[in-house]
C-alpha cells in the first residue's frame, strides 16, 4: 500500500484512463481544514493520481492549487464529491467519494440500451447536475458514459457525474504548445473539434450523444478513426435509431444540433426529459402525452451560458471558467481532413474511449505520432500546417511556478495545498498568455454558504449535499512527524503581506571585452593599464633620444632607480 500525502493509502487500482489512474483507497487521519471532506481514518476513498506528465507540467500545478477550492464545493446529489487535492513532490491527486457502482458505459456494454423512460429519467438526472455546474461556471467538457458513475439508492438507479476538473486540468497551455485538446472524439461538440469559441453548449452535445446511445446503446457518429468521427460531427445529421418515440427524438435532435446557440440550457434540458419520460411512459395520462409531444417548447437555449475563455468564448473574469485552448482548423480543415487521415488514427480507435488528447483536426495527410503507451486510445495527432498557434506566445524559460514546485519537492513535502492569492499568480504577467487568468475562487464562502444555498436555495434544494462547514482554511494541520524529510520546519510565521512580484531579469550580459577601463573601479583594469604604462615607458626609453635628453644615456632601470631614490630622498627630507 502506498501512502498519498500523510492522510492517504492507496490499496488497489480502480481503472485507468488518459489522464490518471483511479485508486481505492483508505483515509489513514483525518484531513486537515484544507480538505473539503476531513474524513475518518478508515474511511475508503477513491483517489485519482493525475499523469505524470500532467503532474510534472507546471501549468496543471498552477490550476489544480488555483482551483482547488471550484472543485471542492461542486457539490450535487449527481456529482460524484471531490474531497480534497493533494499535492506532494511529483504527485498530484484527486480523493473523491467512493462510488461502489458500475460507470454508465461498462452497464451499457453489460446490459444493454435503456429503455426510452429509463434513458430519459438518468440523463435528466445528468443535466441536473450540468445545471448546477453550470450556474457555477464550471463547464465539464468530456460528459460521456464512462464518467457517470451508477450508485444505487432508495429511489433506484442515481447517475454521478465524475471528472469535473479534469479537462480543464489537463487542457494545460503545456499540453497545448503541441497544438492539441483534451476531449472524447465521439462525443466531442462541433464547435470544440473546430476549435471554435465554447461554451456550456459543449455539456448539452454531450447530453444528447449520452442520450442517444443510451437509447441505442451505440454513440451517433463512429468512423475507422478519429478525423472521420470529428467530421460527422462538424457535417452529418445523426440517424434516428429505430422505436424512438417522437418527443425524445426532437429532444436529441436539439442537443445534437451543430448551432450551439440553438441547444437548450441543462436546466430546460432536465425539464424537458422529465416531461418526455412522464408523457411516454405505459401510464401516462392524455394530459402528459400532449405535454410530452409539445415539448419542443420547452427547450429554450441559455440565454447567459457559461463561457470557456481562451477559446474565444468569453471574458476572463470568471475564475471558474478559465480553460485555455489552442486555435483549431477550419471546419473545411477538418472535413478535408477526415478521409485522408483516417489511416494515420485509425488503429485501435475506440469510439466510445477515454479521454483523447487530439489535435484540432489535423490538416490533409496528418500522421499519427506515436501515442502514450499508458493510455493506449489516447490519440496524438499532427498540427495542422498553417494553424499552428503563434510560435511568440510560446513559454519560454521555466515557468514561474517550476521554482515553487522544486522548492516544494526538496523541502519533500507531505499534503500541502495552498490556497493562491490572486495577486501572487505569476501566471498573470506571463507574456505567452493571451487572457490574464482571472482571480482564484474566493475562500469566504467555506463554511458560510454551501452550494445549494448560493445556487438552488428552492428549487433543487432538497437534493443539494450539505457539506459540513470548514474551518476557516490558510492555518495549516500540525505536521505529522515526518518520515522522509530531514530538518525540522521552523514554527509557522505570521503570513507575509503579498510581495510586489518581481520582474524577471534578463541574464547579465558578459562584456567582449574582459578588461574593465580604469577608473570605472576594477583592479583588474588597473594593473592592466600600469603595465601598458611601463612598457610604453620601456619603448619609449630604448626607441627614441629620451635617454640622451634626460638621463646622460642611462639605462631605463638605473635612471628609474635614482629617480624612485631622489624621490624617497625628498619625502624623508620633508618627515
Ligand atoms: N469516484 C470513483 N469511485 C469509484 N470508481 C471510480 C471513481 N472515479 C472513477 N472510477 C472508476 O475508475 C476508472 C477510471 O476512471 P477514469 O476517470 O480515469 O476513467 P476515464 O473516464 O475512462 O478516464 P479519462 O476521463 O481520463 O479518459 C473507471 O472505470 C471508473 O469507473
Amino acid at each position: 500500500m502506498r501512502p498519498v500525502g500523510s492522510k492517504y493509502l492507496l490499496e488497489e487500482p480502480l481503472g485507468r484512463g488518459a489522464t490518471g489512474t483511479v485508486w481505492r483507497a483508505r483515509q489513514r487521519e483525518t484531513a486537515g481544514s484544507e480538505a473539503a471532506v476531513a474524513g475518518q481514518p478508515g474511511e475508503t476513498v477513491a483517489i485519482k493520481v493525475l499523469k505524470e506528465e500532467l503532474a510534472n507540467d507546471p501549468d496543471v500545478v498552477m490550476r489544480f492549487l488555483r482551483e482547488r477550492s471550484v472543485l471542492l464545493r461542486l457539490t450535487h446529489h449527481n456529482i460524484v464529491r471531490t474531497r480534497d487535492l493533494v499535492v506532494e513532490g511529483d504527485l498530484l491527486a484527486l480523493v473523491m467519494d467512493l462510488i461502489e457502482g458500475p460507470d454508465l458505459h461498462r452497464y451499457l456494454r453489460e446490459n444493454g440500451p435503456f429503455s426510452s423512460v429509463a434513458a430519459c429519467l438518468v440523463t435528466a438526472q445528468v443535466a441536473d447536475a450540468l445545471a448546477a455546474s453550470h450556474a457555477d461556471g464550471v463547464v465539464h467538457r468530456d460528459l460521456k458514459p464512462a464518467n457517470v458513475l451508477l450508485t444505487e439508492d432508495e429511489n433506484g438507479m442515481r447517475p454521478m457525474l465524475t471528472d469535473f476538473g479534469i479537462a480543464r486540468l489537463a487542457d494545460s497551455p503545456g499540453l497545448t504548445r503541441t497544438q492539441e485538446f483534451v476531449g472524447t472524439p465521439a462525443y466531442v461538440a462541433p464547435e470544440s473539434a473546430e476549435g471554435r469559441p465554447q461554451t456550456s453548449a459543449v455539456d448539452i452535445y454531450g447530453a444528447g450523444i449520452l442520450l442517444y446511445e443510451l437509447v441505442s446503446g451505440r454513440p451517433p457518429f463512429s468512423g475507422d478513426s478519429a478525423l472521420a468521427v470529428l467530421h460527422q460531427h462538424l457535417a452529418q445529421e445523426p440517424e434516428r435509431p429505430a422505436g424512438i418515440p417522437d418527443p425524445l427524438w426532437t429532444v436529441i435532435e436539439r442537443c445534437l444540433s451543430k448551432n450551439p446557440d440553438q441547444r437548450p440550457s441543462a436546466d430546460n434540458l432536465a425539464r424537458a426529459l422529465r416531461t418526455v419520460a412522464g408523457g411516454i411512459s405505459g401510464s401516462a395520462t392524455p394530459q402528459a402525452a400532449a405535454a410530452a409531444m409539445g415539448v419542443g417548447g420547452l427547450l429554450a437555449p441559455d440565454p447567459t451560458p457559461a463561457q470557456v475563455p481562451d477559446t474565444g468564448g468569453g471574458s476572463n473574469a470568471e475564475p471558474t471558467q478559465v480553460l485555455p485552448h489552442s486555435s483549431g482548423a477550419a471546419g473545411a480543415a477538418a472535413a478535408g481532413a477526415a478521409g485522408a487521415a483516417a489511416g494515420a488514427a485509425a488503429a485501435g480507435y475506440d469510439p466510445a474511449a477515454e479521454t483523447n488528447v487530439m489535435p484540432h483536426t489535423g490538416g490533409p495527410g496528418g500522421q499519427g505520432v506515436p501515442g502514450d503507451p499508458d493510455a493506449a486510445p489516447t490519440q496524438h495527432m499532427p498540427p495542422v500546417p498553417g494553424n499552428a498557434p503563434d510560435q511568440s506566445q510560446q513559454p519560454e524559460g521555466p515557468h514561474p511556478w517550476e521554482n515553487q514546485m522544486r522548492a516544494a519537492r526538496d523541502r519533500n513535502e507531505q499534503t500541502q495545498v495552498q490556497p493562491v492569492d490572486p495577486s501572487l499568480d505569476p501566471l498573470r504577467r506571463r507574456p505567452h498568455r493571451r487572457a490574464a487568468p482571472p482571480p482564484p475562487p474566493q475562500q469566504a464562502p467555506y463554511g458560510q454558504q454551501s452550494y445549494g444555498q448560493q445556487q438552488y436555495g428552492q428549487g433543487y434544494g432538497q437534493q443539494q449535499q450539505q457539506r459540513p462547514p470548514m474551518q476557516p482554511p490558510p492555518q495549516p494541520p500540525p505536521q505529522p512527524p515526518p518520515q522522509r524529510r530531514e530538518p525540522q520546519r521552523p514554527p509557522q510565521r505570521e503570513p507575509r503581506p503579498p510581495r510586489e512580484p518581481r520582474q524577471r531579469r534578463e541574464p547579465r550580459q558578459r562584456s567582449a571585452n574582459p578588461v574593465k577601463i580604469p577608473g570605472l573601479g576594477c583592479l583588474k583594469g588597473c594593473l592592466v593599464m600600469i603595465l601598458i604604462i611601463a612598457v610604453i615607458c620601456v619603448l619609449a626609453w630604448n626607441l627614441t633620444p629620451l635617454p640622451e635628453w634626460w638621463a646622460d644615456g642611462k639605462n631605463f632601470w638605473e635612471s628609474s632607480k635614482e629617480v624612485v631614490s631622489n624621490i624617497v630622498d625628498s619625502v624623508q627630507n620633508l618627515g
